[in-house]
């Protein structure tokens, strides 16, 4: 089975990837949102040449025409996402594929698909985006875990004092924005995340 690292942070461009790359990602997100289309190619391959540099493996969200003509390697689907992507392209280019699941329905969805890893939130409640599911809690993490014969990533409302009952429910990475990206001093606190999660870093 694909191995992820457990921490698995999300940033919005190549600025903030600059930024955090030094702290020792071993596994990032680039989730671009409204930028024209150049930008976003440009984006995708800055980040593919960043992340190749500091041997940190970059999964890119929405975007997977662009990820195949860029030569990426992972890409995040939500389930609307899915709906309107070509998964046999994807996997004829040779790309990993993550996708989100917030329900029953959702995982059976994801799990046709066969997935590199599911994603299941918010976790806890998330203050990024409006979203019509109450937070999972960890019981459904565990219920997750029990039936995904992938890995499975926590996503919301994460910090570094939740982290560890989200690994002990059985999540095998968590994904972060807004604990690292409001955090007055981001670099210091994504340095923190990697020191927490290094337990798991290890199993
Ligand atoms: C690891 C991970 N999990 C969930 C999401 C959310 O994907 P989606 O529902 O498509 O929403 P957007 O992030 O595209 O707004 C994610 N990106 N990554
Ligand atoms: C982008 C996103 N997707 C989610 C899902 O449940 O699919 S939760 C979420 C927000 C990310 O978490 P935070 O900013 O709280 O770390
Ligand atoms: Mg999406």
């Amino acid at each position: 089975m694909l191995q992820l690292d457990p921490f698995y942070p999300i940033v919005p461009d190549t600025a903030w990837l600059k930024r955090l790359l030094p702290a020792g990602l071993k596994l990032v997100q680039l989730r671009i949102k409204d930028a024209p289309a150049d930008t976003v190619r440009t984006e995708i391959g800055e980040a593919l040449r960043l992340c190749a540099d500091a041997g940190c493996q970059l999964v890119v969200n929405d975007y997977w025409q662009e990820a195949i003509e860029a030569g990426a390697d992972f890409v995040h689907l939500g389930q609307e996402d899915l709906a309107d992507a070509d998964v046999n392209a994807i996997r004829d280019a040779g790309i990993k594929l993550g996708i989100s699941t917030h329900s029953d329905e959702e995982l059976a969805t994801a799990l046709a698909a066969e997935p590199d890893y599911v994603a299941l939130g918010p976790v806890y409640p998330t203050l990024l985006k409006k979203m019509p599911w109450a937070p999972q809690g960890l019981d459904r993490v565990a219920a997750w875990k029990a039936q995904v014969p992938c890995p499975l990533v926590a996503i919301g409302g994460l910090t570094p004092d939740r982290a560890p009952a989200v690994f002990e429910a059985g999540a095998d990475s968590l994904a972060v924005i807004t604990d690292i990206v409001t955090h007055e001093a981001p670099e210091k606190r994504t340095e923190t995340w990697v020191a927490v999660t290094e337990p798991w870093r290890r199993r």
